[in-house]
């Protein structure tokens, strides 16, 4: 028999091949190309250090303008061994020559667009072939200037992979083995399944690079047009790549990136023996990305959302006080996240109970436990659904308001146990003291607290 009552009692799972895995970003890249999103240079450096705290081994950015140049430079100035900056470059030797101009850069990746609307319409190219020599052309040029080097193979999953992709990369292997061979799923049309053959199966895609063509190296970076980034990406992990590229909150071009933050979650809390990273600023992040770049994060937003901690419905919020694991999937400090009770049209007794009894106490500054058939806490439920039920109201209740509640239904009927009664009258040295005495003086310690 198996006993699953907490979250250690959870197996993690492997991953079947065992691989060392890492992840790049690729917020200030793929990220800032996010349309109506201005980062500016600190901006960019904050990015950086938040990526740092969490552990990022890798990022990526442009070199084409001063503000990127003055973000790189602020970013070295830190001195970090991680997130290591690289270059990003479009298949030409000018790009390339971009990238080297910068002090400290010592890896690039190179667009390498691979799809036939990328090279005749997109590009203008006559041939494949032609595609083929640009982006060899660049790729020598980059090693042979020293530089390590990243293969982006754009929109890789709706090219000609077997006739075009698959020779390119053999190619691309003997001029730098240790290439790494970045899989773009440009559009998001990868699917995350076996037995999905070319050119959308990312299983398919990754054991091919890894089986046939011997990459040592393979990254994915998956867009979420159909939803599957993050699946697409786990996928990669899974059939032996060992990089993924991600953005914080998945922000970038259309519906954006693979999310950072659910990889690092599925990674840290699902798999065996994984703890390098650190997720304890990840609402922070998100919250400094919502207040400084502008991203309005949802609130049912895995992870860093509002609502990822908050309970309102009766069965969900009474079975969370009893025992968070009932509906939580992981403690909310893991990520830097609170706990929550909210009061609305779905709670029920328990957790209006809760909340009364939270405020009662706070306010009087004592530990009372008030019952499930109080009749002052049946009438607060009552007032409360009533206001539902006139479907005027649609929001939660405030805490505010429960205070006002617990003021109207308790301050002068105040809930004091006979024990408490008696505790209270022996302290006081008051033996002729009957419970309508202490009742007497809770309420005016009340009124004290209150005004
Ligand atoms: C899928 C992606 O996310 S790719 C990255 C997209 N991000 C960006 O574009 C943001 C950064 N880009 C920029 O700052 C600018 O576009 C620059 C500096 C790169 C180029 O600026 P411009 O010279 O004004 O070119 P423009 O933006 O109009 O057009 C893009 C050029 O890149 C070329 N290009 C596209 N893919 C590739 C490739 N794989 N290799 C080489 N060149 C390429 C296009 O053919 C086009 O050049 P052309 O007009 O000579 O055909
Ligand atoms: O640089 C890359 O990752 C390739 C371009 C891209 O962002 C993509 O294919 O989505």
């Amino acid at each position: 028999m198996k006993i699953y009552k907490d979250y250690e009692d959870l197996p993690k799972i492997k991953l079947p091949l065992g691989q060392e895995v890492s992840i790049s970003d690729s917020t200030i890249r793929d990220g800032a190309q996010m349309p109506g999103i201005v980062m500016k240079s600190q901006q960019k450096f904050q990015i950086y250090n938040y990526l740092h705290k969490i552990g990022i081994e890798k990022l990526e950015t442009f070199v084409y303008n001063d503000r990127d140049r003055k973000a790189i430079k602020l970013m070295m100035d830190q001195g970090y061994e991680f997130p290591e900056i690289t270059g990003w470059a479009r298949a030409n030797p000018a790009d390339i020559d971009m990238v080297l101009n910068i002090d400290g850069i010592e890896e690039t990746g190179i667009l390498m667009s691979v799809s036939d609307p990328h090279i005749f319409d997109k590009m203008g190219l006559p041939t494949r072939e032609a595609a083929e020599e640009k982006y060899l052309t660049a790729l020598q040029y980059a090693v042979d200037h020293g530089l390590r080097t990243r293969a982006h193979i754009e929109d890789m999953t709706r090219a000609d992979n077997y006739d075009f992709t698959y020779p390119l990369v053999k190619k691309i292997m003997d001029i730098d083995p240790d290439c790494t061979i970045r899989i773009c799923d440009t559009i998001g049309f990868g699917i995350p399944f076996v037995g999905v053959d070319e050119p959308f199966g990312m299983p398919s895609i990754v054991q091919y690079l890894k089986d046939e063509l011997n990459v040592k190296n393979i990254e994915t970076h998956c867009h979420d047009d159909f939803g599957l980034a993050v699946a697409n990406s786990i996928a990669g992990y899974w059939h032996g790549a060992n990089w993924s590229n991600v953005t914080f909150l998945g922000i970038g071009e259309r519906a954006g990136n693979a999310e950072m933050e659910k990889l690092l979650l599925f990674l840290a809390r699902r798999i065996e023996g994984f703890d390098k990273y650190n997720l304890e600023c990840l609402v922070e992040f998100a919250k400094f990305m919502e207040r400084e770049i502008g991203i309005r994060v949802p609130r049912n937003k895995s992870v860093v959302g509002n609502n990822v901690f908050a309970h309102e419905s009766g069965i969900h919020s009474a079975g969370v006080i009893k025992n968070p694991f009932t509906y939580e999937p992981y403690p909310p400090e893991i990520v830097g996240g609170k706990r929550i009770f909210l009061i609305g049209d779905s709670s029920g007794i328990e957790v209006l109970r809760y909340k009364v009894q939270e405020t009662l106490n706070e306010l009087m500054d004592v530990e009372i436990e008030i019952g499930k058939d109080d009749k002052r806490l049946r009438a607060i439920q009552a007032e409360i659904q009533k206001l539902y039920n006139d479907e005027k109201r649609v929001s939660c209740i405030s805490d505010e308001e429960v205070m006002a509640y617990v003021k109207k239904y308790f301050m002068f009927n105040p809930m004091v146990s006979k024990d408490m009664h008696r505790k209270e009258d022996e302290e006081n040295g008051d033996e002729d003291s009957d419970s309508n005495d202490t009742l007497g003086n809770t309420k005016a310690r009340m009124h004290d607290l209150v005004d």
